[in-house]
């Protein structure tokens, strides 16, 4: 019999997601060299039918004895769930969470992690208080490429950054694509727009380079201007978002650094089908690193030091993969047959935490969700994009 522990997971909802975050959990972690935690599925619930969590269950080809609900209470009350994962549209995440952490269950929950600052404090709060883990599943932060990247610029290879450029846009065409308006891509209700669902990750690779790659006790919030453009189609969801960071820094770290994020669900960062524009520039006095899109999961990077030297990488994600029909959200095309999705990495953070006592992700803790969500709250500020108050709000429980 094997000594590996394994985590117990429930699933809190069963849309796209959620698929596909399920298969990536059920691959063999041995096929990404890992052999400290196994992770098994053993509840999943549907807000629409127990029937939709049934086959759900097994569409992912869980363990035969996994229980499904049709009601998210009942199952946050499951005594075999470890951790809950949390797939509903971000409107939802703050009422799913903290059900679940009121109930004692860890909880990684999908990006943006709430609607505002305020809710993603409250979650905060309420996990610390019961001693529970908590965290925003920013996946791109666990990926091997990312390492590598916080590693060129922690090494000093390019010199201090002085700047950051980065895109998360997609061509969605909504008004084909997203017709009734219903959509959680543009649905004021479900806080849709590109700000909270493509522009958090321009925000992740900002906050990665620039901010997480300091010294926790050095790190300071940036100032921000923004603008915002609304879709015409629903009103209080942007189309696009475009932010200008500054980073305050010592003059020995060469002066504050500066950052340029944006996103857009009407226009591509890469035009056609090519991934050739680099989606995230980290420039530096000794040189630059690029990343090529879709920068949620990106596969490859290129080094350019001022000396002449270039370092392309082509980054694979481990196998094997569960065929062409594997999930793979809007516009993102990359995803060759026999790879895993790279879900897998923030699962196995998730699942190590827990098993050594760790309440918050190693490399994204709480304090700096909070304060991406706080930035995002400034975006809207500034760019006068209000959403609904009943997905605003800090009351609980709200039914939505
Ligand atoms: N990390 C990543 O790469 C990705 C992350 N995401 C994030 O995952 C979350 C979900 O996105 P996605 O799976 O694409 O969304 P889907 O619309 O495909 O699924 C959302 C699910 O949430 C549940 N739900 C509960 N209440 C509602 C409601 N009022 N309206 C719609 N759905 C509801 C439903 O499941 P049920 O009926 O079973 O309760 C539904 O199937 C978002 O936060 C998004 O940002 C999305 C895509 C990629
Ligand atoms: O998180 C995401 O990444 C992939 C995109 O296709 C999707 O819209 C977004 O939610």
């Amino acid at each position: 019999m094997s000594s590996t522990p394994t985590v117990r997971w429930g699933i809190l909802a069963t849309g796209g997601i959620a698929l596909t975050f399920t298969k990536d959990l059920l691959l063999d972690p041995a096929t990404r060299g890992v052999s400290s935690v196994k992770h098994t599925v053993v509840a999943a619930a549907s807000s629409s039918s127990k029937s939709r969590a049934e086959a759900f269950l097994k569409e992912v080809a869980a363990p035969s004895d996994a229980k499904a609900y049709g009601s998210y209470e009942e199952f946050a009350e499951d005594p075999n769930v470890d951790i809950v994962y949390i797939a509903t549209p971000h409107s939802h995440h703050y009422q799913n969470a903290r059900l679940c952490l009121e109930a004692g269950k860890h909880v990684l929950c999908e990006k943006a992690f709430t609607v505002n600052a305020a809710q993603a404090r409250k979650l905060a709060e309420i996990a610390k208080e019961k001693n529970l883990f908590l965290m925003e599943a920013v996946w791109t932060r666990y990926f091997p490429l990312s390492i590598y990247v916080r590693e060129q610029i922690t090494s000093g290879r390019i010199g201090h950054i002085a700047r950051v450029i980065s895109d998360n846009s997609m061509a969605l065409d909504p008004e084909k694509s997203f017709t009734d308006g219903k959509h959680r891509m543009v649905n004021p209700d479900l806080a849709g727009g590109a700000l909270l669902d493509l522009g958090i990750y321009a925000l992740t690779w900002v906050f990665q380079t620039l901010y997480h790659t300091q010294p926790e006790k050095t790190r300071q919030p940036p100032k921000l201007l923004a603008f915002v453009k609304p879709y015409r189609g629903t009103g209080n969801a942007d189309e696009h978002s475009t932010m200008i960071l500054n980073f305050p820094r010592s003059e020995e770290e060469g002066g504050d650094a500066h950052a340029v994020a944006t996103t857009s669900l009407r226009v591509a960062t890469s035009p056609g089908a090519s991934q050739d524009t680099p989606c995230v520039r980290i420039q530096g006095p000794k040189g630059e690193i690029q990343v090529f899109p879709p920068s949620f999961r990106p596969t490859k990077t290129k080094l350019i030091l001022s000396d002449g030297t270039i370092e392309e990488k082509d980054w694979v994600y481990p196998g094997p993969g569960k065929g062409s029909n594997w999930y793979s959200g809007f516009g993102d095309s990359q995803h060759s047959e026999g790879e895993g999705r790279g879900m897998f990495w923030e699962a196995d953070e998730a699942a190590e935490a827990i098993l050594t006592g760790r309440k918050e992700a190693k490399f994204e803790n709480l304090d700096e969700s909070i304060l991406i969500m706080e930035i995002m709250d400034e975006v809207r500020r500034q760019g006068g994009l209000e959403y609904p108050s009943k997905i605003e709000t800090l009351d609980y429980p709200v039914q939505l």
